[in-house]
């Protein structure tokens, strides 16, 4: 299944060319895969920035999103501390490369190899808004558990 019969066209920079452009793994993948552009040793039970070699022009309506490999946290012992990433429109200058933050939960030095993949990028539709401030709203819903287990 292709998720998307005709690709949008993305401006992208490779810092190093020696690395190859991120592909899609599959026809019906949704994120493109992220590696490292540098051997690097992230430290017992510390956070590290894992270059991902792409400095990328996301189209006007989308945001980029970087998530983790669900196989990263498995082979590796790496988790993303913020998360997700969230990069931004205007996130697309000279020194602008993505970066996947990375949090090594084991007790030993984890290594990630240039040109390993851990992470995935996936471009997601946004919308831009503005405020119109009211002072009344409707009644509560609840939330936190409120309709239960
Ligand atoms: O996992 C991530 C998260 C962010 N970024 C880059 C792109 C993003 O546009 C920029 C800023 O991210 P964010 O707004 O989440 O971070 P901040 O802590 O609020 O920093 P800033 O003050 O630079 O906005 O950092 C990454 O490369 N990887």
């Amino acid at each position: 299944m292709d998720v998307s019969a005709q690709p949008l066209e993305v401006n992208i920079k490779r810092v190093d060319t020696e690395l190859p452009l991120p592909t899609y793994a599959t026809a019906g993948s949704v994120g493109f895969d992220l590696l490292s552009r540098e051997t690097t040793e992230v430290a017992p039970r510390s956070l590290a920035l894992i270059p991902s070699n792409l400095i990328v022009q996301t189209p006007p309506g989308y945001m980029l999103l970087l998530t983790m490999r669900s196989s990263t946290a498995r082979r590796k012992g790496l988790l993303m501390p913020n998360g997700v990433g969230v990069i931004d429109q205007d996130y697309c200058g000279e020194s602008d490369e993505l970066m996947v933050s990375v949090y090594n939960f084991r007790d030993e030095p984890v290594t990630v190899l240039r040109g390993e993949r851990i992470a995935q990028g996936i471009f997601i539709p946004v919308g831009r808004f503005s405020w119109n401030e009211v002072e009344q709203v409707g009644s509560a819903r609840g939330g936190f558990g409120s309709t239960g287990d």
